[in-house]
């Protein structure tokens, strides 16, 4: 799909948006009313929160017909922890010292190759404008320590705007100090970016994760590839605990991205106005337990691989050349690692020993490599600059923690310490923040689907 069509497509929907919006308003009042009225008979609990107030909300009129959404009981399938202690966890720990964590200068700058340079399918519509993805910025523009480092992209160039100016990254950068990590290759994941030519850069800060009107075949043909190509056809319900897990890393993944889309959507693109779009969350998450269940095993997965490498992340490296926020990083980084709570409540949130025992594990776990590292590379042909961003971060993570769990003997430190790079460990703890904070949106979101 061409760059016209998509803009076609983003209009679409941004006037379906406003149908929404206008069918929201009256529901809004009707469900503050209700909420006032009934405060009184079960408590404070359904006082909308501001959150809300400026939202897109279902309505009885229209073609959402939401339904209630199930609270999730008992223990979350192939993991050893129920879904009210993860819900109480990440409320209670872990979603703000990451939101903490993911904001100090370690942990906003992600090192990527940003221009679409797709593999399995070049003459996508989508990335004719690979050139424009490599203005670059005046050397003025960046201190001294940046020299040597990778060249930096320009950004306000509107000709290297891929699709919508939402989809496009920002590169605006501050000072950050960059050293001494290790680069070993992680055989989970595609590696075409040893080349630091080639590489930029990005503040995560300045370019957060939300909808951004790609849509459409391009997309489509990305999630159909993933699914389709390289994920397994019974998916959730395969028999086979090994592509079960692997579908539901990637099933958990893809309900992250979708919620992080609905929870900032683009209301209405006249007036730039932002906020949830519950219905859109309900049609693409909600209305899918299985979805839910499987953010919530992608999130566990993920804080076992963190857990499991807690020896590595308690003595690495976050010098940025700030002490004070470096020192915060580190404290923030033990705070998850050396918390009694954590242990208590959840001491194995995932066994990875019971993976690949089988008779053909180690076929196995070469094919799943295969067409994990395929899925690495499909990550080149997302369509939007902003979308390719999050999607090599998400998956560097997922990649990450697969090395840590399935290729390293971390209790052999001798014949085989663990290595992360300076990116794997960024990515890591990205995607624990984006998992954590779809957890609470689908708290804050699920109860006003209810109320309707
Ligand atoms: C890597 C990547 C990153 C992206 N990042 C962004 C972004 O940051 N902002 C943005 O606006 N858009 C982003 N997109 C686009 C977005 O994910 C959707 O593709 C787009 O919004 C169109 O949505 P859709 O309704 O067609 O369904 P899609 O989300 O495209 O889903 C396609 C099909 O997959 C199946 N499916 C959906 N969810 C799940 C699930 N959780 N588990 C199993 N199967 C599922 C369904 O059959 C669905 O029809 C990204 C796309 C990719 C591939």
């Amino acid at each position: 799909m061409g760059a016209e069509a998509m803009e076609k497509e983003g209009m679409k929907s941004a006037s379906g948006s406003r149908a929404w919006l206008r069918n929201g308003i009256i529901l809004s009042a009707l469900v503050t009313l209700l909420a006032v009225s009934v405060a009184g008979t079960r408590g404070p609990l359904l006082l909308l929160p501001s959150f809300f107030r400026s939202s897109i909300i279902p309505s009885k009129e229209s073609s959402c017909t939401c339904q209630q959404v199930q609270k999730l009981k008992g223990v979350v399938e192939d993991c050893c922890c129920d879904y009210e202690t993860v819900d109480a966890i990440n409320n209670e720990l872990l979603h703000p010292v990451l939101q903490q964590l993911v904001k100090k200068p370690f942990f906003r700058y992600f090192k990527a190759k940003l221009w679409c340079d797709c593999p399995f399918w070049p003459d996508d519509g989508m990335c004719h404008m690979r050139d424009c993805s490599v203005c670059e910025c005046p050397d003025s523009e960046f201190p001294e320590m940046f020299k040597g480092l990778p060249k930096q992209l320009s950004f306000e160039d509107p000709k290297c705007q891929e699709g919508k100016p939402e989809a496009a990254v920002d590169r605006t950068l501050d000072r950050k100090v960059f050293h001494g990590w290790s680069e070993v290759d992680n055989p989970w994941t595609y590696d075409d970016e040893t080349d630091n030519g080639q590489m930029t850069y990005v503040n995560l800060l300045l370019n957060p994760e939300r909808y951004t009107g790609y849509t459409g075949t391009s997309a489509q043909r990305i999630w159909k590839a993933i699914y389709e190509e390289n994920c397994f056809k019974d998916g959730q319900n395969d028999s086979c605990t090994e592509r079960r897990v692997f579908y539901k890393l990637i099933s958990g993944l893809h309900a992250s991205i979708s919620t992080h889309i609905a929870v900032e959507y683009l209301l209405d693109e006249q007036s730039n106005h932002w906020g949830p779009n519950i219905p859109l969350f309900y049609e693409r998450v909600l209305k899918f337990p299985e979805r839910v269940q499987n953010l919530y095993f992608t999130y566990l997965f993920i804080l076992r691989a963190v857990t499991k490498a807690a020896d590595f992340l308690s003595q690495a490296d976050y010098n940025t050349g700030n002490d004070i926020e470096d020192n915060e990083t580190l404290s923030l980084i033990l705070k998850i690692l050396r918390s009694k709570t954590l242990q208590e409540a959840c001491p194995m949130p995932f066994d990875e020993a019971q993976m690949w025992r089988g008779a053909d594990g180690i076929q196995l776990k070469t094919q799943i490599q295969q067409h994990f590292r395929k899925i690495s590379a499909l990550m080149d042909c997302v369509g939007c600059e902003k979308c390719r961003l999050w999607g090599k971060l998400q998956i560097l993570g997922l990649g990450t923690a697969l090395k840590i769990l399935f290729s390293v003997d971390v209790s052999d430190s001798h014949t085989n310490p663990l290595d992360l790079q300076h990116n794997e460990v960024i990515a890591l703890i990205n995607l624990l923040s984006r998992l954590s904070e779809s957890l609470q949106y689908i708290h804050k979101m699920s109860p006003l689907v209810d109320v309707l």
